[in-house]
């Protein structure tokens, strides 16, 4: 009773069990984690605690409180709970789970590196629309009287995939590499839909003793991704060990180069080592291409439920390229209102996590009126907030004039998360959604790449569904969420 008095409010818990029960009761009953936690919001507060055992989770379900937690109190909220199966994985390496000083150097430097690379700037614009170029030119050339018919899954992974792999190790996929990559990332894609919030909490002797078949699968996968996405490096870092490769301090063209320059110049230690290298390739390369896909793909079947929106999206893009007679660049975006509301709606919509990374409180202190016990984890629920309907009207609707007709609104579309473990390839991730077609602001990789290749998809072609269209969640009861893969007809303009 004492502990529940320091938390904001819940159910009641049961000892051991804590809100176990009631959690699964409602998974069973809503058909999904999104709308279990928004039924606990709308009952609880936009603030609130479930037991997960003897842990206490506390979540945020709206913009202002997450803003108050943490960006204003930003410092104290740096470290996440490193789920145990990663560490298994990854020993305490890379950047999307690990803690402390490595976290900060691997972090750090991969968003100089990022930036020294052009990310965010003409250069990596020029990179992505060469990729984009690359991929339309294959849609082109499989056309029938202008039409073509493609799995949107592998147009996207393929374009997002080139465009990771060749910031990470200068490697491009082509007509030699594409199938071995295509076969990877379809088995990551089945691994998204297995792996539950549950692997990411229980101690990995309960997976290995009581889950082992489950477990061993998990494993391969990710080890296989793992190997595929650093092999390349590897073979690089072997070279250069056997100082048959020196790198270039003028001449760095991608991040396992910039990784090699740090150990040419400081030699290896800890933080920078063969291990370390393969760990953040693996980091990198499954952050950046999961979630940026998985934001396409949900785009384009959201688009194709709504021509309309499609429509008027291009309607804009082409005044402003004068019919299309140049491609849409990352300067325009502050005369694409209308596209950069649809990229914030597809953003919303899309929310990639069913749930966000916990972090931990260290101190007792006050979030939102409400007093957090030490000891307990806390995350802003980003795809619970996105349909709160005290925020967004109509949560379910898909219509982008809402951030037409309040401009503020858009910036509590928060789909790379806030504060010091927010994403790190945002502004990447931002233009290649607004040059294959629509996003809008986002701060620094992600941002762009998406915009870049929404646009740019939208000038190029008019889409038309080929089969089957849903917006229903193929995972709601994953840690991820994943969207219905649709086929769709490329119709050249
Ligand atoms: C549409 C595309 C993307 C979306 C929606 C997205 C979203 C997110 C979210 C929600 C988080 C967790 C934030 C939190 O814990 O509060 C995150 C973290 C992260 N993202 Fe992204 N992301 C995208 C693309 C990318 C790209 C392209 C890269 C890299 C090239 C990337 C690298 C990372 C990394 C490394 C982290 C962990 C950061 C840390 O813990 O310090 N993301 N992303």
């Amino acid at each position: 009773y004492q502990k529940v008095s320091r938390l904001p409010p819940g159910p009641v818990s049961i000892p051991l069990l804590g809100n176990l029960p009631q959690i699964i009761y409602y998974l069973w009953t809503t058909g999904s984690v999104v709308s279990t936690l928004d039924l606990f919001r709308k009952k609880y507060g936009n603030i609130f605690t479930l037991w997960v055992g003897p842990i206490p989770h506390v979540s945020i379900a709206d913009y202002d409180t997450a803003h108050e937690v943490f960006v204003k109190n930003a410092g104290k909220y740096a470290d996440k709970f490193n789920p145990p199966l990663f560490r298994d994985l990854k020993h305490d390496l890379g950047v999307a789970t690990t803690n402390g000083d490595h976290w900060q150097e691997m972090r750090r430097f991969a968003l100089q590196t990022l930036r020294n690379m052009g990310v965010g700037k003409d250069v990596m614009e020029d990179k992505i629309m060469e990729e984009f170029n690359a991929r339309c030119a294959d849609i082109d050339k499989a056309a029938v009287d202008g039409v073509t018919v493609s799995h949107a899954a592998e147009f996207f992974d393929l374009t997002v995939g080139s465009i990771i792999n060749s910031i990470l190790v200068g490697k491009r996929f082509e007509d030699n590499n594409k199938q071995e990559f295509l076969t990877i990332k379809s088995a990551l894609d089945k691994a998204f839909e297995f792996i539950s919030p549950f692997d990411m909490t229980v101690p990995v002797w309960v997976l290995k003793r009581f889950f082992s078949q489950h477990y061993e699968k998990m494993m391969k996968v990710m080890t296989e991704c793992q190997d595929f996405a650093a092999n390349e490096a590897v073979q690089r870092y072997k070279l250069f060990k056997a100082g048959k490769y020196v790198v270039e301090k003028d001449n760095v063209s991608d991040y396992t180069d910039a990784f090699l320059l740090k150990i040419q110049q400081d030699g290896e230690n800890s933080d920078f080592n063969l291990e370390s290298l393969k760990t953040m390739l693996f980091d990198l390369w499954i952050t950046g291409q999961e979630t940026t896909t998985t934001t396409l793909i949900s785009g384009f079947n959201q688009l194709l439920l709504h021509p309309e929106v499609m429509e008027k999206a291009r309607e804009e893009i082409m005044k402003i390229t004068n019919n299309g007679s140049r491609p849409l660049s990352l300067s325009d975006r502050s005369s694409t209102p209308y596209l950069n509301a649809t990229i914030g709606e597809i953003q919303r919509h899309a929310s990639i996590l069913n749930i966000n990374f916990w972090r931990i409180n260290r101190e007792p202190t006050y979030m939102g009126g409400h007093p957090v016990d030490s000891g307990a984890f806390v995350a802003a629920q980003l795809s619970v907030l996105h349909v709160n309907e005290t925020i967004f009207e109509n949560p379910q609707e898909f219509n982008p004039e809402r951030f037409i007709s309040d401009e503020k609104l858009l910036q509590k579309v928060i789909p790379f998360g806030v504060g010091k473990r927010s994403c790190l390839g945002e502004s990447l991730a931002r233009s290649e959604l607004y040059l294959v077609s629509l996003l809008g602001q986002i701060h620094i990789f992600v941002q762009f790449f998406i915009l870049q290749i929404f646009g740019n998809l939208l000038l190029r072609y008019n889409f038309k569904p080929h089969g089957k269209l849903s917006t229903k969640e193929v995972t709601p009861y994953g840690f991820a969420k994943r969207p219905f893969k649709l086929e769709m007809k490329f119709v050249k303009i």
